[in-house]
């Protein structure tokens, strides 16, 4: 992850007007293309960035407060690594794309890590519109990151798509001396908005690629469900992840 000062990816095209895409068409499996989705087109192959082939892709937004742990989110998804030292602040915008196997569907996530400062906030409104998925994130020893959680909620609202995946974390969740958040108030947050959580901890790898993963199965759901198929419960899906791995999956 660039984490110098540039409002640019390593992954390619950065115009926040790309539409979800399109990639190798998985064998066998039933397409439904919905416009505002990723989108699967039979005929077509994609290959991504880093040369792996994809059958749909979906945008994914990192946002919350300066500092909350967005950037250490990603590089620990991406790269499996934790950045630990002087905290570098993400300028603008940037993105990295990881392409995930579920259930036998080459899912793409490009996913944008935002800046959390607040005189970058009107950047980061010109891409909610074209985010699938939003991980929202505040710092669980930082009260104030939690209480700023309404806010964010109400700006997502605002500026997202209406039927945009939105998902609750907890990160910095292995600092267990220096906690202000209880896990529960989260999780009471959680409900009230209707919105699945986790803790995680981009230090120790808690529950990142759980994240990630539930995400983007839930897109995948939305796009290529058949029509049997019951619905995908994100939710109910984390805490059975979370119970089979003792909580504390990396
Ligand atoms: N203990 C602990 N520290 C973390 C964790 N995640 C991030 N940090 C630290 O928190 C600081 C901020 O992390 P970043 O990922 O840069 O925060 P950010 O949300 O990207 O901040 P902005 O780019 O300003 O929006 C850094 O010093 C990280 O080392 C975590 O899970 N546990
Ligand atoms: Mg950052």
């Amino acid at each position: 992850m660039s984490r110098k000062k540039a409002v640019k990816g390593k992954g390619g095209s950065r115009s926040p007007k790309a539409s979800p895409s399109s990639g190798r068409a998985a064998k066998g499996l039933a397409v439904t293309a919905s416009p505002s989705s990723g989108v699967v087109y039979p005929s077509r192959p994609s290959i991504s960035n880093s040369g792996e082939f994809y059958d749909i892709s979906f945008k994914v937004m990192l946002v919350g407060d300066s500092g909350v742990g967005k950037t250490c989110l990603l590089v620990r998804f991406k790269d499996g690594a934790f950045l630990a030292g002087s905290f570098i602040s993400t300028v603008g915008i940037d993105f990295r794309n990881k392409v995930m196997t579920i259930d036998a569907v080459k899912v793409k996530l490009q996913i944008w890590d935002t800046a959390g400062q607040e005189r970058f906030r009107s950047v980061t409104h010109a891409y909610y519109r074209d985010a699938n998925a939003l991980l929202l994130l505040y710092d669980v020893t930082n009260k104030r990151s939690f209480d700023n959680i309404r806010a964010w909620l109400t700006e997502i609202h605002e500026y997202a798509q209406q039927d945009v995946v939105v998902m609750l974390l907890g990160n910095k969740a292995d600092s267990s001396h220096v906690r202000a958040v209880k896990r529960e108030e989260g999780e009471r947050l959680a409900k009230e908005f209707g919105v699945p959580f986790m803790e995680t901890s981009a230090k120790s790898g808690l529950n990142v690629e759980l994240a990630f993963t539930a995400v983007a199965k839930e897109l995948k759901h939305r796009t290529m469900k058949e029509p049997d198929e019951p619905k995908f419960q994100l939710q109910q899906y984390v805490d059975r992840e979370m119970r089979t791995l003792g909580c504390c999956r990396s």
